[in-house]
């Protein structure tokens, strides 16, 4: 076997960076909330992990000033003292990785929450340092080489059922290539070795680095959408399977709403949601109602492809910096697997606090509303995780990481340093709207602030209906000149407007309500597919060119715009999803004949 990795992994399957084992015990010199100081920990590096104090608190250096170590504490500091042991481990901070990932809830550093209390409440105990994945759970390892067979890292060696939907597979570890000597099929832990390679015992489990990324063989370009099942979205403002969107909004505006939404209907194979900094009693629901949720489109529950990570307002600051490198590296492993995952950041704004924390407690010179100078590094480190790639090694296949983070702007105040930031990194920007939440109209996106830069057309022409494009494009210019008619008629009343005119405001008010307003609390309507969507998108259209030709013959608008059949238009979310085209055809073809009879 021939390692191209700077040393040998110590544990079967570890891979990436070096270990070192130091026997440094420092001493604890400073106490500032989660910010420790300790000396006497002369081989520590940046970025290590620390077990800080009698309780073993789990930290991170972050800072190095002579001799002394300036460390991130993930658990609450409350009762620490100057003078109290701490213990340096010579390893950076490391995901586990491996079957028994998905339907677990985590903390901001992997540790899996166990209780739930009755207020909504997740603890762990402080100092815990319970086993990331389950040791004891058997999975049936199923093997794709055999004996003899030559393996480069990446290359899949076999796989596990993992859930009824997910095939979890086990690839070679980064840095190792070699010939196989041993192949063990059968039920395993994750420790056991289930493949020898040179001689070498390989188990199911990996380990990485949290704030690295995983390495990939091409990065591939953005042409496939995430479906996700909210109209507004999936037409005007798609987001592209290894893209990223952002959530930003004011206080309400159903940030959290969406990301669930996002997060149940989106079609990625996997969903890894960070609750970073959000309310208890938020999460509470989702690890309430996603166990009794089944996956749309595979029938299995929900959980069973999602991974939660909790990190709660009431939780510690550190372990929310964290928290999206968890999920993130999470994301990663399972896309090298092949699969599209979707990562939803709830909130990002958060996390910018936690970081903002961190670095005033370290004195740093604040830069723009007290965050830190590197903020934007930071995010854009994050952002950049998120892509469609080729995959390493064999069979060849492709997978993708599509990250959606929520901003929360104090005062929905969009000028603010993490909204800007976001702003210049995502591809998709949805911007919610305090004054379209007040209306209850949901999903607050507002069509006119948001964006997407991705280019999809073509997918949606080739595989949805080649009529998406002008439609999207129709329905996007209508809404935009409904909005300019709009200041007109609050200004001079509908009278002032041409009789044309009036009909581009009833078609755009068809779109707002009839079209882009989605209840997520509707089951018949929570998600859309995409066929219903341009279905719906047809009708409308059509609507508009009978109104039109009924004015060419000199109906009155008055008339035109009060027809009784466009009422018709709000129940078409509730057309039969077996049914849409014909549902579809009969609706034009009533507008059509109550407009001729005008
Ligand atoms: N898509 C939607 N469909 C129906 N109702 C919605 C939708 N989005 C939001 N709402 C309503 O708005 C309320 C607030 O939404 P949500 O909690 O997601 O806001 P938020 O922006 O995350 O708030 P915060 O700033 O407090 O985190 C919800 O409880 C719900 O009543």
């Amino acid at each position: 076997m021939t390692m191209t990795g700077p040393t040998r992994p110590a544990q079967p399957g570890s891979v990436a960076g070096s270990r070192r084992v130091t026997t440094d015990t420092g001493c604890v010199v400073r106490i500032s909330g989660p910010v420790v100081s300790a000396i006497d920990l002369p081989h520590t590096r940046l970025f290590d992990v620390v077990r800080v104090g009698v309780d073993q608190l789990l930290g991170e250096v972050i800072k190095i000033e002579g001799d002394v170590a300036v460390m991130q504490v993930f658990e609450d500091t409350t009762g620490l003292q100057v003078g109290e042991p701490v213990l340096a481990t010579g390893e950076p901070l490391y995901a586990e990785l491996g079957p028994g990932l998905l339907g677990s809830i985590l903390d901001g550093t992997q540790r899996p929450l166990q209780s739930l209390s009755a207020d909504g409440d997740l603890y762990i105990a402080r100092g815990a340092d319970p086993p990331r994945l389950d040791r004891d759970v058997r999975w049936d390892f199923r093997p794709a080489v055999e004996v003899g067979d030559r393996v480069e890292p990446g290359g899949l060696l076999g796989s596990v059922p993992e859930g009824l939907a997910i095939d979890h597979r086990i690839l070679v570890p980064t840095g190792i290539t070699g010939v196989v000597t041993a192949v063990r099929p059968g039920p395993a832990t994750i420790l056991d070795p289930v493949v020898d390679i040179d001689g070498h015992p390989v188990a199911m489990t990996r380990r990485w680095p949290l704030r690295q990324a995983r390495p990939v063989a091409n990065r591939l370009p953005l042409t496939v959408p995430l479906i996700t099942g909210q109209r507004i979205l999936d037409l005007l403002f798609p987001v592209a399977r290894g893209g990223s969107a952002i959530i930003p909004g004011g206080f309400g505006t159903g940030k959290t709403v969406l990301e669930q939404a996002l997060a149940k209907f989106s079609t990625a194979d996997i969903v890894v949601y960070v609750g970073c900094g959000e309310r208890g009693n938020e999460l509470t629901e989702v690890l309430e109602e996603f166990p009794e949720l089944a996956d749309p489109r595979t029938g299995a529950p929900l959980m069973e492809r999602t991974v939660l990570i909790a990190n709660t307002s009431n939780m510690p600051v550190a372990a929310r910096e964290a928290s999206i490198y968890s999920g993130i590296t999470i994301a990663e492993y399972y896309r090298d697997q092949g699969y599209d995952v979707a990562m939803m950041a709830d909130s990002t704004s958060r996390w910018g606090e936690a970081l903002r924390e961190v670095s005033s407690r370290l004195e740093e010179m604040p830069a723009e509303d007290g965050y830190p100078a590197y903020l934007a590094t930071r995010l854009a480190g994050f952002y950049e995780r998120a892509g469609a790639v080729q995959c390493l090694g064999t069979p060849e296949r492709t997978g993708s990481v599509t990250i959606v983070g929520a901003v929360s702007p104090a005062g929905g105040d969009f000028s603010e340093p993490i909204t800007q930031n976001s702003l210049r990194l995502a591809g998709c920007f949805w911007a919610l709207d305090t004054a379209l939440s007040r209306q209850r109209h949901f999903p607050a996106v507002n069509w006119l602030r948001s964006f997407s830069q991705y280019g999809l057309d073509e997918w949606f022409d080739r595989e949805i209906g080649s009529d998406w494009s002008p439609l999207r494009r129709w329905a996007a210019a209508s809404l935009q000149d409904e909005g300019a008619l709009q200041e007109v008629v609050s200004l001079l009343g509908v009278e002032a407007l041409a009789a044309e005119q009036r009909i581009t405001l009833r078609i755009g008010q068809a779109l707002r309500e009839d079209l882009l307003q989605q209840s997520s609390f509707d089951d018949l309507d929570a998600s859309c597919p995409p066929q219903r969507l341009l279905a719906m998108v047809r009708v409308i259209h059509e609507a508009g060119a009978a109104m039109s030709s009924a004015l060419q013959r000199g109906v009155d608008i008055t008339a035109i715009t009060a027809a009784g059949v466009l009422a018709e238009l709000g129940r078409m979310r509730r057309w039969p999803a077996d049914n849409v085209d014909d549902a579809a055809t009969r609706l034009s073809r009533r507008i059509a004949e109550e407009m001729s009879s005008l």
